[in-house]
């Protein structure tokens, strides 16, 4: 807990607070393990920096399922993951945690979630009309309003933990693991997301955000979708980042909003932070997006999304609520 607070999240601030300490005292929580021998792998099928992920299956009723195995990380950390997932799974367009398995020998632990026939993101976006964008991201921001309304910050928005099955138009948020209990002016880790779909307030570290963070990397998103540009902000290191982000939103903005919260730019920005002008979003246009980004109400979606401000960007709630969802 930070000994002053200079900014509180403007949606779902008590979230935790009204509920039981057991809800989000993740540090306290005994998990109970499942049976390994229920479930067998299959295959890889993916690989991130803190698991390698199979497809498995369910010896007992032969349902299909995906075996997320840990690899050595804090023991605080797998906690939060699973607490998190208990807390929200059920919710709409939240992935279902089915089990925890360990294995004996090593310990390892592994979560077992429902398996999502994903079509990967670079494959399926390039397709999307407007009325895709509007079915998903409707969906993603469901996902997102509910977490939030648990007291749950994603962190870690981006197409690869956004799992599509277009068949079924099933869309699940995944990975869990860098996602952390919201609490007033707790200042939090500034180290969480991707790269390319870090806000803002990571990069000039500012720790007391909340939510909005998510909204965003969900901004961020659709501007490559729309735009037809993927990903939309791509930095080369953390500061590099800024920078792009700045050639974007303009350098005035971006003083503005670090003076408004007292923040200090680090010197790393010195020789790189040059000073750049607003640029329109009709700048983006071209004959490639024009199906796509001649849609004034879905740039004025994203203009509401991608702002420097936490304070300022839609909530998941206010997004969906948006004219762009409306339209057809
Ligand atoms: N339920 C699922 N259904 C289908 N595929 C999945 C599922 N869960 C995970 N995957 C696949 O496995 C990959 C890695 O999973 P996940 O993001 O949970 O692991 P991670 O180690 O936290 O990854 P990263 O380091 O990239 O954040 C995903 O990007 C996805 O391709």
């Amino acid at each position: 807990m930070s000994s002053k607070v200079y900014s509180v999240a403007r949606v779902y601030a008590d979230a935790n607070e009204i509920r039981p300490r057991e809800y989000w005292d993740y540090e306290n929580y005994k998990i109970e393990w499942g049976n390994i021998a229920n479930y067998e792998i299959i295959s890889k099928i993916g690989r991130g920096k803190y698991s390698e992920v199979f497809t498995g299956v369910n010896v007992l009723n032969n349902e299909p399922c995906v075996i997320k195995v840990l690899k050595p990380v804090k023991l605080k950390k797998i906690h939060r993951e699973i607490k998190i997932l208990k807390n929200l799974t059920g919710g709409p367009n939240i992935i279902r945690l089915y089990d925890l398995i360990q294995d004996h020998n090593s310990k390892i632990p592994a979560l077992i979630f429902e398996k999502i026939n994903n079509v990967d993101f670079r494959v399926l976006y390039p397709k999307f009309t407007l009325d895709d964008i509007r079915y998903y991201f409707t969906q993603l921001l469901r996902a997102l309003d509910y977490s939030h309304s648990m007291g749950i910050m994603h962190r870690d928005v981006k197409p690869q933990n956004i799992m599509i099955d277009p068949l079924t138009k099933t869309l699940k948020l995944i990975d869990w693991g860098l996602a952390e209990f919201y609490h007033r002016g707790m200042d939090f880790n500034v180290r969480v997301a991707s790269r390319y779909h870090k806000g803002p307030e990571l990069l000039i570290n500012l720790q007391q955000y909340d939510y909005s963070l998510d909204l965003w990397s969900v901004g961020a998103m659709i501007a490559a979708i729309v735009f037809k540009k993927e990903p939309f902000f791509k930095g080369d290191s953390n500061t590099d980042q800024l920078v792009k982000i700045a050639k974007v939103l303009g350098t005035d903005d971006l003083h503005k909003y670090c003076n408004r919260y007292g923040i200090k730019l680090s010197s790393d920005y010195d020789d790189i932070l040059m000073t750049y002008p607003r640029k329109p979003w009709r700048h983006f246009i071209n004959e490639n997006n024009r199906h796509l980004s001649e849609n004034p109400a879905v740039i004025d979606l994203i203009d509401h999304l991608v702002k420097y401000d936490h304070q300022e960007r839609l909530t998941a709630k206010e997004a969906m609520a948006h004219p762009f969802f409306r339209g057809s």
